[in-house]
């Protein structure tokens, strides 16, 4: 059988790692597909650079529309990374009948809906493993292997960078803009790191396993959002000290009133799985009825891992895209019409427990008055330290039982006023995963 003919748009660092992956591994792959999985044509922005790569064999174009209008094209692969321009491009390459893999969570995330609707009318596929956790396969297993269970929660790491500045910090003493520096140059940032950094990253993948765990539309606007940005080296050292350490989590669950859709920086229990995910490892757990907890750990950010997702999706289309389009697997998990319209609920209704640290007057009845205002808001303390600091200060910290955020900013605000507060409360999130 002739092989089948791929574009891809892209050749940096996960597009360069496919067409390594592609090559190396071409024989297995072509045994595993049912027949050759060929590029034929590359979109680049440095054509001579691109050159250098794929050799003479391969057209190489730096107008990327060219590739997505090629008549002999059958599949797209988008590796160009942002919005706007990916967005034309994906939309091109629907109308023109090519079947699509792409590793860009940002415009899933913004534009999943009007994309999978546009591949559905057309009855071509969109695939996307490589968005969420990079090399690791929760896409597969939550749209596949876990469709017998109504899931509860998903929980994870899904960001490599933070998880490598946060690993570094708390290992190698590094600051958090060499740490930050060295994930860029291994290739796990995105183009600007702002959106790892802040959590944007990990709420537009999150964002994603959400639709296709709950079978909810993609709503990125309703996430919330909290990046590891203001972390103090004092928290990530109390909390070590507490027997903690702090993670960026992405947390998606079902409420009764709703589902719960947050990233932020979250004390785990030292000993916890995930507290033990390091580097820019990533790890997903996912609880369904029947199955209970499962656990997805693997590389999600780097060349080559993030390739294995690519090339895998790449695979199935081959396998599938003579195939009837109402046999496919849905792209966001449930049929297109069977989407349930459950609200988002805004982080005040979030349930989780708390880390609150201040810095208070060291003299009698502080302690007392705190409490008070916790047990007000019905907000019961699991335990609390208090450290000598300097100028007469003390540093007090409270781990709460689970409340609701709502409960925690009043009690916040209340205890902001009190005349023997001297900084903020910060307030960080504590869950047991
Ligand atoms: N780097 C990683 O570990 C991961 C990246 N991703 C996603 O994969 C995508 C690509 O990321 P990277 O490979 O890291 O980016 P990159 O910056 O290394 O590569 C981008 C490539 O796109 C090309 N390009 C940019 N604008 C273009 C244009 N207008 N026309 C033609 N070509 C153009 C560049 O020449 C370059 O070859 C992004 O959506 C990113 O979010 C997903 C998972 C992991
Ligand atoms: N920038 C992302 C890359 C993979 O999605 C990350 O650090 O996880
Ligand atoms: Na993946």
């Amino acid at each position: 059988m002739e092989p089948i003919k791929v574009g891809l748009l892209g050749l940096g660092v996960v597009g360069g790692g496919t067409w390594n992956v592609l090559r190396r591994n071409a024989e297995e792959i072509g045994r595993r597909a049912g027949r050759q999985i060929e590029i034929v044509r590359v979109a680049v922005r440095d054509v001579a650079k691109a050159r250098a790569k794929v050799g003479a064999d391969v057209q190489i174009t730096d107008d990327a529309f060219e590739v997505v209008r090629d008549p002999q094209i059958d599949i797209v692969v988008e590796l160009i990374g942002g919005v706007t321009l990916a967005r034309e491009l994906l939309l091109e390459a629907i109308a023109h009948g090519k079947h699509v893999v792409t590793a860009n969570k940002a415009l899933l995330a913004m534009h999943g809906t009007e994309i999978f609707e546009a591949a559905s009318r057309k009855g071509v596929m969109i695939t996307f493993e490589a968005a969420v956790a990079g090399g690791i396969p929760i896409i597969k297993a939550i749209r596949e292997g876990l469709t017998a269970n109504r899931i509860e929660w998903v929980a994870g790491i899904i960001n490599g960078t933070t998880n490598y500045i946060l690993s570094e910090m708390r290992t190698n003493k590094l600051t958090f803009a060499q740490a930050l520096q060295q994930a860029q140059q291994l290739g796990y940032a995105e183009a600007d790191p702002t959106a790892d950094i802040q959590g944007i990253d990990a709420a537009q993948k999150l964002t994603l396993l959400a639709s296709m765990a709950f079978g909810i539309p993609v709503q990125f606007s309703k996430a919330y959002i909290e990046g590891i940005t203001q972390l103090s080296d004092e928290d990530l050292e109390t909390a070590q000290y507490l027997g903690y350490r702090i993670k960026l989590l992405g947390i998606t669950r079902r409420r009764a009133q709703g589902i719960e859709l947050r990233v932020h920086p979250t004390l785990v229990p030292a000993n916890s799985i995930l507290a033990n995910v390091e580097d820019a490892m990533n790890a997903v757990l996912v609880n369904g009825d029947a199955v209970g907890q499962t656990l997805y750990y693997g590389k999600g950010a780097g060349e080559e891992p993030t390739a294995s997702a690519v090339v895998a999706d790449l695979i199935d289309v081959t396998r599938l895209h003579t195939a009837d389009p109402g046999q496919r697997v849905p792209h966001l998990a449930f049929q297109p019409d069977a989407m349930a319209d459950i609200p988002i609920l805004p982080i005040d209704e979030v349930v989780s427990s708390y880390y609150l640290r201040m810095m208070v007057d060291d003299v009698p009845g502080v302690l007392a008055d705190i409490a008070r205002e916790l047990s007000n808001a019905g907000i019961s303390i699991g335990s609390m330290i208090q450290q000598p600091s300097e100028q007469g200060y003390a540093r007090l910290v409270f781990l709460t039982h689970s409340a609701q955020e709502q409960a925690v900013n009043r009690a916040i605000a209340s205890i902001e006023s009190m005349p023997f507060m001297r900084s903020q409360v910060t307030r960080l999130r504590v869950e047991e995963f």
